[in-house]
């Protein structure tokens, strides 16, 4: 028996007029967290720390130093947020910090939902929908990748500007199930899902200080094993600069929720694509994480202290 059963609403199950028996896990697992039982998380974080937030930031592994610079910080372990999933992952420490960054009102997620710990594509985005109802504009998604493309290299910053999904491709899509448009529309374009004019900001912050960043298409895949080499060609020859297990779905409810996008990589090993050639390992790859954090921190300071100036862009 599916656990999450019997606590789907009525109205939603009429909407199908089926037994329960023929509706995909994912769909009932969206209709778990209705725009109310949303907007009623949301309230209960908003009566706790009295904040706006304008934008939000998805810490990626070994990135959640990027909340330890927000200043006047109130921060709220997830634990302490009924029905908010929890961070099983190390290197995702589970915090919302609320607070000013580069004089921005923000709110970073110190740890991300991952489907490979076992939670469904809509809870995992589920925290992108209560920034929504919080009031954001827009979120930052930073993660930690397997460099593929060979210009790549290990410390390097790449900034996302298209990316492919297997999970998505292939009907794991956190937007599955009866849609509720007060949230977004029920068909999502997604073309143009990484914004440009927020990219181009991101580049001159790059040049001010002197961070040379690439560009390049982010590879979800859904993990958590890590790729073979046949993977990894296969990848590379379909056009992934890098490839990691996260971001992709987060971006697409972001883009159905009316959120503007920017994302990006840390490089933080090589994946595989010789059958000489290392293994990726979870803690090296939090170390290296870490220990390069400060470019992508130093960029994203620059990248809000111009949206600050021009907060038309995030409109
Ligand atoms: O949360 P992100 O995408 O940064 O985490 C990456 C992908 C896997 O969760 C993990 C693999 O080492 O790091
Ligand atoms: N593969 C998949 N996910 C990853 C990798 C990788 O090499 N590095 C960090 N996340």
């Amino acid at each position: 028996m599916n656990s999450l059963e019997g606590k789907v609403s009525d109205a939603f199950l009429k909407e199908f007029n089926l037994p329960k028996e023929f509706i995909s896990h994912e769909a009932i697992a969206n209709a778990y967290y209705t725009y109310e039982k949303c907007e009623s998380m949301a309230k209960l974080i908003k009566d706790r720390v009295n904040f706006d937030p304008k934008i939000a930031i998805i810490c990626g592994s070994g990135l959640g130093d990027i909340g330890n610079l927000v200043e006047n910080a109130v921060s709220i372990p997830y634990t302490e947020i009924p029905e908010f999933p929890r961070s099983t992952v190390l290197g995702h420490l589970g915090n919302l910090i609320f607070g000013n960054l580069s004089g921005l009102p923000v709110v970073c997620m110190q740890g991300r939902f991952h489907p490979f710990e076992g939670y469904s594509m809509s809870l995992c985005t589920l925290p992108i929908k209560i920034f929504k109802l919080l009031g954001c504009k827009m979120v930052i998604l930073t993660n930690a990748a397997g460099g593929l493309n060979r210009v790549l290299n290990v410390g390097d910053v790449m900034l996302i500007k298209d990316h492919m999904s297997f999970p998505l491709l292939s009907l794991k899509n956190p937007l599955i199930g009866v849609n509720d448009e007060r949230f977004g529309p029920r068909f999502v374009p997604i073309n143009k899902l990484y914004t440009k004019s927020l990219r181009e900001l991101f580049k001159v912050c790059s040049h001010e200080l002197n961070i040379p960043i690439h560009e390049g298409v982010y590879g979800t895949i859904g993990g958590p094993s890590y790729e073979t080499i046949a993977d990894s060609r296969f990848c590379l020859t379909a056009g992934m600069d890098c490839v990691g297990m996260s971001t992709s779905h987060e971006a697409i409810v972001a883009a159905y929720c009316g959120l503007k996008v920017l994302a990006c990589s840390i490089i933080t090993d090589k994946a595989p694509t010789d059958y000489e050639d290392e293994e990726p390992d979870h803690k090296e790859i939090v170390k290296v994480a870490a220990a390069k954090a400060k470019d992508i921190e130093k960029l994203i300071c620059c990248f809000l202290s111009k949206i600050k100036e021009d907060l038309s862009l995030i409109e």
